[in-house]
């Protein structure tokens, strides 16, 4: 079975991603034939966002699968084989349970199919059935999220939580397209955060191939857009919401959440009940990713800092909940008190 979207293409035999460095100046891919070649791409941000590194990583786990069977003398030895798998995919990157989640899913596949026949095609059809659920989620999250904005609102958003951060369609984008779909103007404000500049790379470029008005901004000048009266809400994404309602995403949110409360605007985070993680209480639990310091000191390729100067380069930060208005999903509007709240979305 074959699937293919903005951000992955499974070709049945192989992965294939739109390189998101590259964006906006090239359209490029990279094949992945090998599972160590997915953990590469999530591990290099040639794919990133919660959502879509979890499919990515799903499909990763097929291509292992792919690898071993025929090398594992035995199912235990396979089992054992595609737990050094699930260990290379799991130790890309540390902060967005969607990376596990999907993970675990698969090996839950594995283990309780517990036997080689057909076992392929099972854990393929998991592979997909995750990437097609994740898109099935993020238009159901745009239709709910879509009920808070009006006709005419202007929506800053923080990063890139679009079609390229999932499988397909996109959770805090999707608020806003779903939003448009239902004839809604909807104006963006982007932020281009710094310093991998996911919103001036990307959410910028997939906004304007939709025909949906977005102004760039640079980080800075989000607390001065607010206080000029120019912004009616904020949606972001997620990497991980606690069992508390605490959110951690890109760094910078932290500080547009905190602007937006100084301002009484509205902040939403829209995120899947994949990207919720109970098990973690709260966002003091969540590991934050930092990330090679070449991406401060240059831009654009270029050294645009001292050399050797000091650098601390955080991936991700943590908003409490107390600073979140609702939490988005495809499950409904979640309010607080989260710590109730969220566990409903599983009870159900
Ligand atoms: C829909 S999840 C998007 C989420 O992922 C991004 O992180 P990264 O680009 O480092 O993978 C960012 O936190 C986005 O909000």
């Amino acid at each position: 079975m074959k699937l293919k979207t903005m951000t992955l293409e499974w070709t049945g035999e192989s992965l294939i991603l739109i390189d998101q460095r590259k964006i906006p100046l090239e359209e490029t891919y990279i094949e992945c034939t090998n599972y160590k070649e997915v953990a590469t791409a999530i591990k290099e941000m040639v794919v990133r966002g919660a959502p879509a590194i979890g499919a990515t990583a799903a499909f990763g786990f097929v291509l292992g699968a792919r690898e071993y069977i025929n090398t594992s003398s035995s199912f235990e030895i396979f089992l054992e084989k595609m737990n050094e798998v699930k260990e290379t995919l799991a130790n890309t990157r540390p902060t967005a349970v969607n990376l596990f989640w999907a993970l675990n899913r698969m090996e839950k596949t594995l283990k309780n199919y517990g036997y080689f026949e057909k076992i392929l095609e099972v854990l393929e059809n998991e592979a997909i059935n995750i990437a097609n659920e994740d898109i099935t989620a993020n238009k159901q999250m745009g239709a709910y999220g879509a009920s808070l904005l009006k006709d005419g609102d202007t929506v800053l958003t923080h990063c890139n939580a679009g079609a390229l951060a999932t499988v397909d369609y996109g959770t805090a984008l999707g608020v806003i397209r779903a939003a448009v779909e239902q004839g809604k103007k909807i104006k963006v404000f982007a932020d281009e955060t710094r310093p991998y500049l996911q919103g001036a790379r990307l959410t910028a470029w997939e906004l304007m191939k939709d025909g949906i008005e977005v102004t760039l901004i640079s980080d800075n000048m989000a607390g001065w857009a607010m206080k000029l009266g120019k912004i009616n809400a904020v949606i972001v994404g997620a990497d991980r919401i606690a069992a508390n309602g605490d959110v951690a995403n890109k760094i910078g949110t932290y500080m547009v959440a905190v602007l937006a409360k100084r301002h009484g605007i509205p902040f939403y985070v829209a995120a899947p009940t994949s990207t919720i993680d109970l098990n973690t209480p709260t966002g003091k639990d969540i590991p934050i990713e930092e990330r090679n310091h070449k991406e401060v000191t240059h831009c654009g390729g270029k050294r645009i800092a001292p050399e050797n100067v000091n650098v601390f380069n955080p991936a991700f930060d943590v908003t409490d909940a107390e600073l979140v208005t609702a939490i988005i999903t495809e499950k409904g509007i979640v309010y607080p008190p989260y710590n109730e709240n969220l566990k409903k979305l599983f009870e159900e």
